[in-house]
């Protein structure tokens, strides 16, 4: 038996497999599906795999996010009749949100709970099979329980008989995505989430059970299991029972379920989250990060982490940073041609990190920058870069890695403006576009390489003569991002094949997960850290941040409402998913808005076009997934509008930070729900800040004038998405195809770059 004062950092992985893979689909559901869809039980399995394929393609990310108890199924404890239920009773309509595994096998456990007399208003699902939904919500309904007008679930939800993706449960009820909603974590979806699932999983005390399903998404989830060296238990009463004495005694369940479960009081919570009808917002609680706390955003815990762990690396000087930032491009030791450059381009004098980083790297160091978004990091790096290459040329001299191809084609333009005196030689190495055109490029012997890490490594790899191990400087630009776990197996590879003797290194981004590992597997040595953020989290000055509390059903109204608001201005939509970015382009070119949509299932053309587009300004709006989060430098962007919340504050900050560049004003709205209370306070904490709040009842008359247009925009979109969808990855269609026979276990490194949202 595990004891309470373990360390947490010594409490082995558990892992609890489901093996039945919807093989047995019982009564009474069956017979609702039956009688809903027509399909006879026999024939009902394959439809419904295929539906919730569907689902989770739309969805790749499905609940990605913040949580406490992860599937931690407290029904299934030998305790539950005798303690879990009846304290569940008694906080009928007061406690704060609870997570169970609702969805395994059908959502018997929601069921169970609901006629054992727990209101379901509490409970907060993770894993309701989509197209159980409907059958699900007959159940419910009778016991008079359920919430009348949102029905919770993972992903989309398909009608049975049509395949057609449902928004209403006919009418009933409103479908609201899980996701939206509890951002709960499903850990089938992806290896590398579900790694970093288990690192966050270690330090939040309370949590000591990590359930993988193996069933959703079609993955081997033993295999999993397998790599982390979990302990393996399946889904059945006896492994249950054990799986729960091994990770809790009996006193420390009672005191969990006590402590977290039964008040709520979720360490870190400062307020109770009510599901439905929230009106108001809970007064803003200013708490201190600790190493203790136990805030689910990874980054915050990494950050702390390194903090009172102290960090590895040196600051530099505090007192030359006014003299530095006083200098002129060629007091900081720039060659006449990069100052003409800079010149032509239109930098008066160098930006803060530009002032700090670039006598250090003039110097020889290896440098960690940390600035705020738009303050001219490319320039700080690929300056240094060609002034080092002016000295001694070299081909293949430097890489500079990116995250998204945009970017690696962004800095690929910089690296040609500041190079213009030179003659500087580049070649951008990304996914999604064919091999062929980068190989000959590398052939003709470029100075230095931007590049997308799985393209890279592809290229390394497959392309005769292409070696880096003459480098000297390799530079990752979102250095936190490049050094997650997403990028981590394919980053170590190409870590592999350039020199650790004599390479220079420079890590930055606006916001920097500094964890010594991390740092080290960038193979640092003696850096710097230049810093000119006095806060890990910090905007721009002249960016105004606000914020709008509205009903999770008026977002498409509000959208409009904001957006006939700064009419004629430039702006990026953020949305969390594919699917969302896809059907809000198609609601606002109903209503007659000139927009473009950016994401991952697009093909590399089209997101190219697409920001051509915008860049050129024939159109005004970008509806975006997190993929144009970071990095992309658009001058004339006015407005950053989050019609989704970001899952984290790191991609809040990156978000935002799409506008208000390079000295000039902008604007950030966001729309917040009653389903992101809690996520927003926790962006607002890692701000530091109070963002202002807009009066929605002020604005309500005017903005319910749309409702109706929205409607019927609503209508178009629904119907064009699902010719969308059937028609995916076909000649001449939008949408890619994604899923192909080879990728839907493994994704193909390719595309690492081009996944995100
Ligand atoms: N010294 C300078 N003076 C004026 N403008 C500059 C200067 N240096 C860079 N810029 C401009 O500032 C804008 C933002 O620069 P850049 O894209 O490098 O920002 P960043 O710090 O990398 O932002 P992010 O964190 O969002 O990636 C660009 O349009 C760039 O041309």
């Amino acid at each position: 038996m595990t004891s309470g004062s373990q360390d947490q950092n010594e409490r082995p992985y558990y892992a609890a497999l489901y093996e039945h893979d919807l093989t047995d689909i019982p009564e009474p559901i069956s017979k609702i599906l039956e009688a809903y869809s027509g399909i006879p039980h026999g024939e009902q399995k394959e439809h419904i795999l295929k539906l919730r394929n569907r689902a989770y393609e739309a969805h790749p990310y499905p609940c990605l996010g913040r949580f406490r108890f992860l599937e931690l199924d407290l029904s299934t404890h030998p305790l539950y009749n005798e303690y879990v239920l009846p304290r569940l009773k008694e906080g009928n309509g007061q406690s704060g949100p609870i997570f169970l595994d609702l969805g395994t096998c059908l959502g018997q456990d929601l069921r169970k709970l609901i006629y054992d007399g727990v209101n379901p208003q509490q409970l907060y699902g993770a894993d309701l099979v989509p197209a159980f939904i409907d059958a699900g919500y007959e159940l419910f309904k009778d016991k008079g329980k359920f919430p009348p007008d949102h029905f919770v679930c993972p992903a989309d939800v398909f009608d049975m008989s049509s395949g057609n993706k449902l928004s209403t449960m006919d009418g009933k009820a409103d479908i609201v995505q899980a996701a939206a909603v509890f951002h709960l974590f499903d850990m089938e979806q992806q290896l590398a989430v579900a790694r970093r699932c288990m690192r966050l999983l270690k330090k939040v005390p309370e949590t000591r059970c990590l359930v993988l399903g193996g069933q959703a998404g079609n993955v081997n989830a033993k295999e999993r299991v397998r790599a982390y060296g979990a302990k393996q238990y399946w889904h059945n009463e006896e492994s249950w029972r054990k799986l729960w004495e091994e990770i809790c005694s009996e006193e420390e369940f009672r005191d969990v379920v006590k402590r977290v479960v039964v008040q709520a009081e979720l360490r870190e919570r400062t307020m109770v989250l009510p599901l439905y009808g929230v009106s108001k917002m809970p007064p803003y609680k200013k708490r201190k990060l600790s190493h203790n706390s136990s805030s689910s955003e990874e980054s915050d815990h990494e950050e702390v982490a390194v903090r009172e762990d102290g960090e590895d690396v040196g600051d530099q000087p505090s007192t030359t940073e006014k003299e530095a930032e006083s200098k002129t491009f060629q007091e900081l030791g720039l060659i006449d041609q990069l100052c003409e450059a800079c010149e032509q381009l239109g930098y008066k004098k160098p930006t803060p990190i530009q002032a700090q980083s670039i006598p250090l790297a003039l110097q020889g160091r290896d440098i960690i920058g940390l600035a705020e978004t738009g303050s001219g990091k490319t320039a700080a790096f690929v300056l240094p870069i060609l002034q080092a290459l002016m000295e001694k040329q070299q081909v293949l001299h430097s890489l500079i890695l990116a995250p998204t191809r945009e970017l690696a084609y962004q800095i690929g333009e910089n690296i040609s403006a500041l190079g213009a005196f030179i003659g500087v030689k580049k070649a951008v190495l990304v996914g999604g576009v064919d091999m062929m055109p980068q190989a000959i490029a590398l052939g003709k012997k470029p100075h230095i390489i931007v590049a997308t890490p799985g393209r890279l490594l592809d290229h390394l790899e497959n392309t005769k003569g292409f070696s880096l191990r003459q480098l000297k400087f390799l530079v990752m630009d979102e250095a936190d991002r490049m050094l997650d776990l997403d990028f981590g197996a394919i980053l170590e590879k190409i870590l592999k094949n350039v020199p650790k003797e004599g390479r220079r290194t420079f890590l930055f981004s606006a916001t920097m997960s500094s964890k010594i590992e991390s740092l080290q597997r960038a193979g640092l040595s003696n850096p710097v850290r230049v810093s000119v953020s006095r806060d890990k989290y910090q905007t721009v000055e002249k960016l105004k941040q606000s914020f709008y509390l509205i009903p999770h059903k008026h977002k498409d109204i509000w959208l409009v409402h904001v957006l006939n608001k700064f009419a004629g201005q430039t702006g990026i939509i953020f949305t969390r998913t594919v699917n969302e970015a896809q059907r809000l382009f198609i609601m606002l070119k109903a209503l007659g808005f000139s927009s473009v949509p950016i994401h991952g299932q697009l093909s590399q053309n089209a997101r190219l076009e697409a920001l051509n587009k915008f860049r050129a300004k024939s159109k005004n709006l970008l509806v975006a997934t997190d993929v144009a989060a970071r990095g992309l430098d658009i001058p004339s962007m006015d407005l950053v509008i989050n019609y989704d919340l970001p899952d984290s504050s790191k991609t809040y900050v990156h978000r935002v930070g799409r506008t208000a560049r390079a000295g000039k004003s902008g604007v950030a709205i966001s729309m917040v729900t009653q389903y992101d209370a809690e996520l927003w306070l926790r962006i607002e904490h890692a701000l530091g800040k109070k963002i202002e709040n807009h009066d929605y009842d002020a604005e309500k008359g005017e903005a319910m004038v749309f409702a109706n247009s929205v409607s019927e925009a609503q209508k178009t979109a629904t119907l064009e998405m699902k010719d969308l969808h059937e028609n995916r990855g076909k000649k001449g269609a939008t949408l890619r195809n994604t899923r192909g026979k080879k990728t839907v276990v493994k994704r193909r490194r390719d595309e690492m770059d081009a996944d995100v949202g």
